[in-house]
This record gives structure tokens, sequence and C-alpha cells, in this order.
């Protein structure tokens, strides 16, 4: 029996680029997937490109549009695969169709094709789907898309705070891999120097280059996806979302269960690698980077600015640990005063 958590799972397409919506058929024949496509899609990216996706996939391919993320909504994808004999997915939008799409493809044992019209986080390119159940939102494996087809222009006409999530989602890759480097030397835990490098680089590379990251601006958009693709790349390596995802991710997880959807993914994990960064290293260390880039980009680094008042931020610091067996900076759990002091002193309340 082969012993598939050693694979390194890849998507085989990524096509990055002004109007590779243009290509879609090009690259699904390229992909030898024989047979039927099931687009899985939500309301808006079906009306903004639904018909122009369809029409490269040829022979009039259902739909099923997703409004709510959940697993009724992977149940339905996966009896209209069944009742369409469909024989592959596409998943088309932001990543709640595309993570439907991606846990159904799993439960059917497809592939999926991901056509993201957001940059809100690297879930539209990973090798983990995130479907919220009940107090569960953290992602488990699932295999990632075959291909990956991300139009620039699409992506960069999306609201900019979806841009701004996806951003704070790659910065949050450098408190994850300090996370990691920590579980590793403290807890024995396995750690990929390749899969830590590259998630690392990938966050640098958007600190340093925030200042050029721009509403309205199709290279923007190109960066951003650019390193969102870096990142999933970094987790399939990994075999793990560790190196995308640590205390911060903890502490986004945590809101999540306070206030559903309250706030957005990437944004949460923006400020939590804020109050992450200053727990790992202090004052003098990389927290006022971390929230300078944030603020350049126009990314939440404030309670207020996620719309959580100073003492949830508090509760979901201190009991963050709790959200799944992962050790990270946050350990058994930080007191209430050490978590009021980095919140305090890093501006976050
Ligand atoms: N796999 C992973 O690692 C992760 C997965 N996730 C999952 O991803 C989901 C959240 O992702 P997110 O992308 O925010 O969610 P959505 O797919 O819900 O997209 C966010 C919003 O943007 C809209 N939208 C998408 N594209 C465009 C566009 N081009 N122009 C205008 N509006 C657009 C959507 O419209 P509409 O309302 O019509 O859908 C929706 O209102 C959650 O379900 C979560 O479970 C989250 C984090 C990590
Ligand atoms: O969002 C992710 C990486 O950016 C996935 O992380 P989780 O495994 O914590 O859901
Ligand atoms: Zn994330």
């Amino acid at each position: 029996m082969f012993d598939k958590s050693t694979w390194i799972k890849l998507p085989r397409n990524v096509v990055v680029g002004h109007d590779v919506l243009s290509d879609l058929g090009a690259v699904v024949d390229d992909l030898s997937v024989a047979g039927r496509p099931l687009v899985v899609t939500s309301p808006t990216p079906n009306r903004l490109v639904g018909d122009r996706v369809r029409a490269q996939l040829g022979s009039n391919p259902a739909t099923v549009t997703v409004e709510k993320a959940g697993f009724d909504a992977v149940e339905r994808v996966v009896e209209a695969a069944k009742a369409e004999e469909a024989t592959y997915l596409v998943g088309l939008g932001g990543g709640k169709p595309i993570d439907t799409a991606k846990m159904a493809a799993d439960r059917l044992g497809f592939g999926f094709v991901s056509i993201p019209t957001a940059a809100s986080h690297d879930g539209i390119v990973s090798g983990r789907s995130s479907i919220p159940e009940g107090d569960t939102r953290h992602s488990v494996a699932a295999d990632p898309p075959l291909a990956v087809v991300a139009d620039t222009e699409v992506v960069a006409a999306a609201p900019w705070e979806l841009t701004t999530a996806g951003c704070a989602d790659i910065v949050s890759n450098y408190t994850a891999v300090e996370d990691w480097k920590l579980a590793y030397r403290l807890q024995n835990v396995e750690y990929s120097e390749y899969a830590g490098a590259l998630s690392r680089m990938t966050a640098e590379m958007l600190v340093e280059n925030a200042d050029s990251i721009k509403q309205g601006l199709e290279e923007s958009a190109w960066v951003v996806v650019k390193a969102l693709v870096s990142s999933g790349v970094a987790m399939s390596i990994a075999g793990s979302s560790r190196p995308a995802s640590g205390a911060e991710h903890l502490f986004s997880h945590r809101l999540d269960r306070i206030a559903p959807d309250r706030a957005l993914h990437g944004h949460q994990v923006g400020v939590g690698a804020i109050l992450v960064a200053y727990l790992h290293e202090g004052e003098k260390g990389m927290w006022r980077n971390i929230r300078d880039a944030l603020a350049v980009i126009g990314a939440p680094t404030t309670a207020a600015d996620l719309g959580f008042d100073d003492e949830t931020v508090i509760e979901a610091l201190t009991t963050a640990h709790r959200i799944r067996d992962r050790y990270t900076i946050l350990g058994n759990g930080i007191s209430e005063a050490a978590a009021r002091e980095a919140a305090t002193k890093t501006g976050v309340i």
C-alpha cells in the first residue's frame, strides 16, 4: 500500500495573466481530463464570468451555485456531479466555491480546475480545503487543483479588500514559519527547510514590495496571485498548512468561532501576525514591519479595523491554542496580562 502522506501534490498547469480565461479550453485540453465538467460557482462570479467559462468548456456544462459554504453545499455538488455524469469539477470564484469544489472533488475522486476571481487567500491554489462545520474552520488535506487559471483582469476588478486580505494571508506566513521552527525545536515536529524558506521568502517579498501593491493595478493582482501560488506550493511540499498557518491562524479561527464572517480570513490573520510577531520577538521585532506593510496595502491593523472590540481580541488570543493540536508560541495558552500587553504595545487594541 502507498503512503500518500509523503507525496508532494502540485497543480500541473498554473496560468496567471491578462485575459487567460480565453486560454481555459486549451488548459483543460492539456490536462487530458476526458468527459464532462460541472461548474461550481457563487452568484457574483457566475454573473461576471460564468458564461465565458462555460463557453470555453463546451457541451453546455451544468452549474451548481453555492451561496453559503458548508457540507450541505459539498453534498449538493457531489449529487449534481453524479446526476450530470460529470467527470471533473471547475471551481469558479472566491474561496467559498473553490473550497466546495475541492472538497467535493476529493469525495468523488475527481480532479478539479480552480478559476479564482478574487485573490483573497492561498486556498485558491492549495491542497487544503476549509469548509466551515460547527466550530471547525481550519483546513484539512484535499488534493490541490489540477490547474489554476487566474485572469488578472478579473482579479484586479474584484473589491480591493479581497486583494488586501490575500496580501495579509501571505504576510502571515512570516509568523507561521516562526511557529513551525519553534515547534520543530521544542516538540520535534517535522520541519521542511525548503517549504519554510519558500514560505518566508514569499512573505518577505510582499512586505518589501508593499508600497507597489495598489488598487486598480492589474500588475498588483498578478504579484498577489503569484505569491498565493508560491504559498500553496510551500504547503504542498510540507504536506500540511504549517508553512502558512501558525498561531496567527489559530487566532483567526478563534475569531471565526466567536463571530463567523465578521471579517475576512486574511484580514484576521494579518492582525494575528502583528500580535504573534510581538510574542515571538518582543518590542524590537518584526511586528512593526508587518504592521506597516499591512497599513500601506490598506489591510486592517487593529481590532477596531476588523470590527471586533478589544475584549474579544484578548479572549481570542488567550484561547486560540485550543483550536487544534498545533504547537505554536501560544504553547498551552498565554495569560490575559501577556495578551493585553502584546495587543496594547502593538496598537491592536
Ligand atoms: N483552503 C484554505 O486554506 C482556506 C479556505 N477558506 C474558505 O474560503 C472562504 C472564504 O473565502 P472568500 O474568497 O473570502 O469567500 P467568497 O468566495 O465568499 O468570496 C468573498 C466575496 O467576494 C465575492 N466575489 C468573489 N469574486 C468576486 C469578484 N471578482 N468581484 C466581485 N465580488 C467577488 C463573493 O461573491 P458571492 O457572495 O456572490 O459569492 C463573496 O461575496 C470560506 O468559505 C473559507 O472556508 C478560507 C481560508 C483558507
Ligand atoms: O489559511 C490557511 C493558510 O493560509 C490554511 O490554514 P489552516 O490549516 O489553519 O486552515
Ligand atoms: Zn490563511
